[in-house]
């Protein structure tokens, strides 16, 4: 028998908040991690994406959290500023019944805000590393209450080498605390982190025969670089889907498939690092309540979020490493959802796609660029679908008496097969160059990039707060000398 939530050892408000959420029945991961982490003991959680990890940490996190204390006593890093918003959503709506409140803290929003917002005394305070770094060193939180550490999308904290900053944030934490780490995928240069900052974890893996959700249907297409933009039109006139994320790899690339996209009639918004943090939040949100159907983005979008609606998938271009590829699909087919995920590869890269279905244990399907009657189809199809909307719907009574009158001068058949015509979106062919991106280069995909390279923020507090742990010289001896290997650029998202 499953276990309910009412069977862990929380209380009754947390029990109640979840139930608002409409989770009555915890996912499998939930019901491994929660009596563990509400144990006391470091963790490390992995399941696929989709699956409830926030829940599966923030339901003991916020069990424990002191109301008596008036003291940040719970930390959350994550790798990106919208993951950190969105995790900080979903604890305040868990801990809403207990009274606990969470504030996030992240690059590109104004510091004095977030002072503000600290001063009032959360319990606690979800972070991107760089931001959380800063309030550090300014003394704008306290750390001796802390008793639990979270790293949401701990394996990507490493790709993005935020290693020394996480090091420098545990570091300066005085008390003893818990650590619980979270993933989808748990490469083996994870050990590394587990060994720095935990006491010997319990690792709690939700088996499945693939790394990637079942319900995602994964293709492929074949593509020659220059086509790629027209395929993608062809194809998102075929499926017409409800909302779609489109991955580029680089920033610009993102602008000009944004730009390319908007020329040819799409709702599209593009999200990437150089944007303003405003800017990413309005596309987000516009994303979200479905005002734009499609939201471009680097590997920026590619962890952690949660947006209902996501029927489609795109990788314009195939990511740099197999674990983003599990991440970016992974923003459809969640909590039981169906998607589709669709990978463009050019002739060069098909080793790269190899590695993928290796990671992931699953073989994509191949499809076949679509040819023009198949985009006919797929629009009559759209639009035959709107109009028996419009049937269901019974609004469209007013104009009941003109159909009348059109029935009797002309054979009904002419009839609709006109409306149809004006209801059809026909394609847009308006001419979009984008620039040429070469192939991904074949490298050695996995390892090698937990080298402590780290992005370039203009400030660090790395070689300040050493000392609270021992430093760990096993990672200079073993993974240290990877100057030759070709690293993922920290600065591409
Ligand atoms: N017990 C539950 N019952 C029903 N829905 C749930 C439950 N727990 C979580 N969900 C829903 O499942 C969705 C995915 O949850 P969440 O974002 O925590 O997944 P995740 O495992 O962290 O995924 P990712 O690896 O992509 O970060 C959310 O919309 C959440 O509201
Ligand atoms: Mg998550």
């Amino acid at each position: 028998m499953t276990t309910a939530f009412k069977d862990f050892q929380i209380g009754e408000d947390i029990v109640k908040a979840l139930s608002n959420m409409g989770f009555e029945n915890p996912t499998p991961i939930q019901e491994k991690s929660i009596p563990v982490a509400l144990d006391g003991r470091d963790m490390i959680g992995q399941a696929q994406t989709g699956t409830g990890k926030t829940t599966a940490f923030g339901v003991p996190m916020i069990e424990k959290m002191d109301m008596n204390q008036s003291m940040v006593q719970g930390l959350v890093i994550a790798p990106t500023r919208e993951l950190a918003i969105q995790v900080g959503e979903e604890l305040n709506r868990i801990g809403q019944d207990k009274g606990v409140r969470t504030v996030p803290v992240y690059g590109g929003q104004d510091i004095q805000r977030q002072i503000k917002a600290l001063k009032k005394r959360p319990q606690i305070v979800v972070a991107t590393p760089g931001r959380l770094l800063d309030h550090i060193r300014r003394k704008t939180i306290r750390l001796d209450q802390i008793h639990t550490v979270v790293l949401d999308e701990a394996d990507e904290m490493l790709n993005m080498g935020f290693i020394e900053d996480i090091e420098a944030i545990m570091a300066a934490i005085p008390s003893d605390y818990q650590t619980l780490l979270f993933s989808a995928t748990m490469p083996k240069r994870i050990q590394t982190l587990a060994e720095r900052f935990m006491n010997e974890p319990e690792v709690i893996r939700i088996k499945s025969k693939q790394l990637t959700v079942e319900n995602i249907e994964q293709l492929f297409i074949e593509v020659k670089e220059p086509q790629k933009f027209d395929v993608l039109c062809k194809l998102l006139d075929i499926e017409s889907p409800e909302l779609a994320i489109i991955f580029g790899r680089t920033k610009k690339r993102v602008d000009e498939l944004t730009e390319g996209l908007l020329k040819r009639g799409y709702s599209a918004e593009g999200i990437h690092g150089d944007i303003t943090q405003n800017k990413r939040e309005l596309a987000i949100k516009r994303f979200k309540d479905q005002t734009t159907d499609i939201l471009v983005a680097t590997d920026v979008a590619a962890r952690g979020l949660d947006i209902s609606g996501v029927t489609h998938v795109y990788n314009f271009d195939l990511p740099q490493d197999p674990e983003s590829y599990v991440h970016r699909i992974g923003r459809t087919g969640r909590a039981g959802n169906k998607g589709q995920a669709l990978t463009f590869v050019v002739p060069r890269e098909f080793e790269h796609l190899k590695s993928i279905e290796q990671l992931t244990k699953h073989k994509m399907t191949r499809k076949k660029i679509p040819s023009y009657d198949d985009v006919l189809e797929g629009i009559q199809q759209a639009t035959k679908d709107n109009l028996l909307k419009a049937i269901e719907d019974q609004d469209s009574q007013k104009y009941r008496h003109v159909a009348e009158q059109l029935l009797d001068e002309y054979y009904s058949v002419e009839v609709v097969s006109a409306a149809l015509k004006l209801l059809a979106k026909e394609p847009d062919r308006t001419p979009v160059k984008l620039t040429a991106v070469s192939p991904l280069r074949v490298k050695k995909v996995r390892g090698g990039n937990d080298s402590g390279q780290k992005r370039n923020r203009g400030h660090q507090g790395g070689g300040r707060y050493k000392g609270g742990k021992p430093q760990n010289d096993r990672r200079s001896n073993q993974r240290g000398q990877k100057g030759n290997k070709k690293r993922r650029n920290p600065n591409h998202k």
